[in-house]
C-alpha cells in the first residue's frame, strides 16, 4: 500500500471520532497533497477559512453537519465526498491558500479530489474543473448543492444503513445492491495481500492464480475488475515466467511487474467497506467482502463450470487467503466433497452451506470470547426474516427456494453499475474492457440499448482477435497440453490430489 493512503485518512477520521470532535478534515500545506492525492472518495469540498473569522465560526456548525455524512468511520455516504478545511489564517497555510486567490472568508471549493493535489485556482480560471461553490450558506444549501452535482438526494437526517434500526444481517435487497463496492475493495485487497506475501511463488501457486483469474475474467460482478483481471491474465506469463513473479519493490511502483497492475482499476476508491462495514473498525471488512465475492461468482457460473470453479475457489483460499485457522478449515470442507459438481447449483448450495458451518462455529466462539461484532451477530443464515420461503420447518431448508433465493439476492442485485470512464482509454483498455465484458455471462436479462448493442459488436471482432493472441499464448503453456492437468479438474478422484497435503504425491502428479 502506498504509505500516505488509507491510513492517514482514517487514523484522521478514527481521531477525530474518538473526540468527538470534528468530521470535516483539517489540512495543512504538508499533509494537503497526499491525503487529496490518496482519499477514496471521487469528490471533494474544500473551506478555506480562518479561525479568527466570526462569519467562519458561524458557519462551521453548517458545514460540519454535511460532513457528517461523507466523513469519518461513523459517516452515513462513506467513500464519496472527501470534506476537508483549511485554516489560512495558520502561517504554514499562507502560501497554499494564495494558490488559490484566497481574498475574503469563507471561500468554498468543489472538485474531483486529484485535482487539488498540486492544484490552484484563479477567478480568471474558466476550464478547471475546480468550482468555485456558491449557495452553500447553510447545511441545507451546502447538502443540496452537493446532490445536484453528483445526481444525489441525501438528506441531513440520513442514518447509517444497516447499524442501528434492523439487524444487519437480514439486509435487505437494498442493502446487497451496495455490495458491489465491497466486492471490488476486497478483490483488490486479496490481489494486495498477494503482492505484499510475494505469494505467487511455485508453479503451483500460479496455476492457482491463473485459474482463479480465469473464473473472475467472465464473472466478477464489477466490469472494472473484469477488465483488471482480463489484464493481468494477458500479461501473466511475461511477469510471471514459470511461476517466478517479479514484484518490484515494496514500495515502488515499477513497470511490468505484478505490482504494475490493478485488478480492479487504478482509481479503485479505497479504504471503506459499506454493505461490509463493522460497527467496530476490527471487524468485517475483508472477510466479509470475500465471502461475498465468493458468492457472487458462484451464482453467475454454468454448469458446466461448476467443478472447474469448485476447485478453483477453494485453491485460492487454501493458497491465498492468509489466516490459517480460516483456511485450514475450509480446505477440510473442501476435501470433504467427495462427487463432483455437475450443476451450477451445487456449487451455489455448497457454498452457503460452508459459510454457515463457518457462522455456527463462530457464533459459539464469538459468544464465549467477546469477539465478535455486537452489530452483526453471526446467524445460520438468510434468517426467516429475509427468505421466509427458504425454511420448510425452523430446522429443515427447501434448497429449491434457497437456491432461487441466492441467485437473485447475489446475482440480480449485484450488477456493475460503474459507468466507463471518460473515453474508456487506450485501445489496448477499451479492447481487454471488450474481451472482459464478452466472457462475462449476463445472468439477468437486461434491455441493451441499441447504441450499446453496436459497440458490443464491434468489441466482439476487436476480441476476436485478441482471443486468438490469447490461445496463441495459452498453448505455449506446458500445462495445457498435459493430460494429467486437464484431468486433475476434470475429476473429483483428482481434486483430492489437488488438495493433498502430501508434497511427493503433488510432484509426482506435476
Ligand atoms: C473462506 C473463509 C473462511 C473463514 N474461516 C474463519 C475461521 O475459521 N475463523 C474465523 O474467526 N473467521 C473465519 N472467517 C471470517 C468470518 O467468516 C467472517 O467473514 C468474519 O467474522 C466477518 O463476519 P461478518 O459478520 O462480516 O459476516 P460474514 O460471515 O463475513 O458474511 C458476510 C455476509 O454474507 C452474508 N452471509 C452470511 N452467511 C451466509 C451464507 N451462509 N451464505 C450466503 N451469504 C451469507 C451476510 O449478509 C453477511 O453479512 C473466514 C472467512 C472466509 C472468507
Amino acid at each position: 500500500f502506498s504509505p500516505g493512503s488509507r491510513s492517514i485518512l482514517r487514523d484522521i477520521g478514527n481521531a477525530i471520532a474518538d473526540d468527538q470532535k470534528d468530521n470535516a478534515i483539517e489540512l495543512n500545506a504538508t499533509n494537503f497533497d497526499s491525503v487529496f492525492r490518496d482519499t477514496p472518495a471521487k469528490y471533494a469540498v474544500l473551506e478555506f477559512f480562518a479561525h479568527w473569522c466570526p462569519a467562519c465560526r458561524n458557519y462551521k456548525p453548517h458545514y460540519e453537519k454535511v460532513a457528517r455524512l461523507f466523513n469519518g468511520p461513523d459517516a452515513v455516504h462513506p467513500g464519496l465526498v472527501l470534506m476537508a478545511r483549511v485554516d489560512c489564517a495558520v502561517k504554514m497555510n499562507v502560501k497554499l491558500c494564495d494558490k488559490f486567490s484566497i481574498t475574503h472568508y469563507p471561500v468554498l471549493f468543489w472538485g474531483p479530489p486529484r485535482k487539488f493535489v498540486g492544484g490552484s485556482w484563479g477567478p480568471k480560471q474558466d476550464k478547471s474543473e475546480i468550482i468555485l461553490m456558491d449557495d452553500w450558506r447553510t447545511s441545507d444549501l451546502l447538502l443540496s448543492w452537493i446532490n445536484k452535482q453528483i445526481g444525489s438526494s441525501y438528506g441531513l437526517d440520513d442514518q447509517k444503513f444497516g447499524n442501528d434500526h434492523l439487524l444487519p444481517n437480514m439486509s435487505d435487497h437494498e442493502q446487497i445492491s451496495q455490495a458491489l463496492y465491497d466486492i471490488e475493495e476486497a478483490t483488490e485487497e486479496a490481489f494486495d495481500i498477494i503482492l505484499s506475501h510475494k505469494a505467487i511463488k511455485s508453479s503451483e501457486t500460479s496455476t492457482s492464480f491463473i485459474r482463479f483469474l480465469q473464473l473472475l475474467v467472465p464473472h466478477h460482478p464489477s466490469k472494472r475488475c473484469r477488465k483488471g483481471s482480463a489484464e493481468i491474465l494477458l500479461n501473466f506469463d511475461e511477469l510471471c515466467p514459470l511461476g517466478e513473479c517479479s514484484y518490484g519493490h515494496d514500495s515502488a511502483v515499477e513497470n511490468n511487474t505484478l505490482r504494475s497492475f490493478h485488478i480492479c482499476g487504478k482509481d479503485l476508491p479505497r479504504g471503506y467497506y459499506m454493505f461490509c462495514r463493522g460497527s467496530k473498525n476490527e471487524t468485517r471488512g475483508f472477510s466479509c467482502g470475500l465471502w461475498i465475492m465468493m458468492h457472487s461468482l458462484s451464482v453467475r457460473i454454468e454448469d458446466g463450470e461448476s467443478q472447474f470453479a469448485f476447485t478453483a475457489i477453494c485453491d485460492f483460499i487454501n493458497n491465498f487467503f492468509m489466516c490459517d485457522e480460516c483456511r485450514q478449515h475450509f480446505h477440510d470442507m473442501c476435501l470433504s466433497v467427495k462427487t463432483p459438481f455437475k450443476k451450477s447449483r451445487d456449487i451455489v448450495l455448497w457454498l452457503w452451506s460452508a459459510h454457515n458451518k463457518v457462522n455456527e462455529r463462530l457464533k459459539k466462539d464469538e459468544a464465549s470470547l467477546g469477539t465478535g461484532d455486537p452489530k452483526f451477530p453471526k446467524m445460520i443464515w438468510p434468517p426467516k426474516q429475509l427468505c421466509p420461503s427458504c425454511y420448510l420447518s425452523s430446522t429443515d431448508w427447501d434448497h429449491d427456494e434457497v437456491y432461487k433465493f441466492l441467485k437473485k439476492y447475489y446475482g440480480e442485485k449485484l450488477v456493475s453499475s460503474h459507468k466507463k470512464n471518460g473515453d474508456g482509454g487506450s485501445k489496448e483498455e477499451v479492447v481487454v474492457a471488450a474481451a472482459a465484458d464478452e466472457m462475462a455471462v449476463p445472468t439477468n436479462a437486461l434491455v441493451v440499448p441499441v447504441g450499446a448493442a453496436l459497440a458490443i459488436a464491434l468489441a466482439s471482432c476487436a476480441f476476436g482477435a485478441l482471443a486468438c493472441y490469447w490461445r496463441t499464448q495459452q498453448k505455449n503453456r506446458k500445462y495445457y497440453h498435459n493430460p494429467h492437468y486437464l484431468k486433475r479438474y476434470n475429476s473429483n478422484f483428482m481434486v483430492m490430489n489437488t488438495f493433498s497435503n502430501n508434497e511427493s504425491e503433488r510432484e509426482k502428479e506435476r
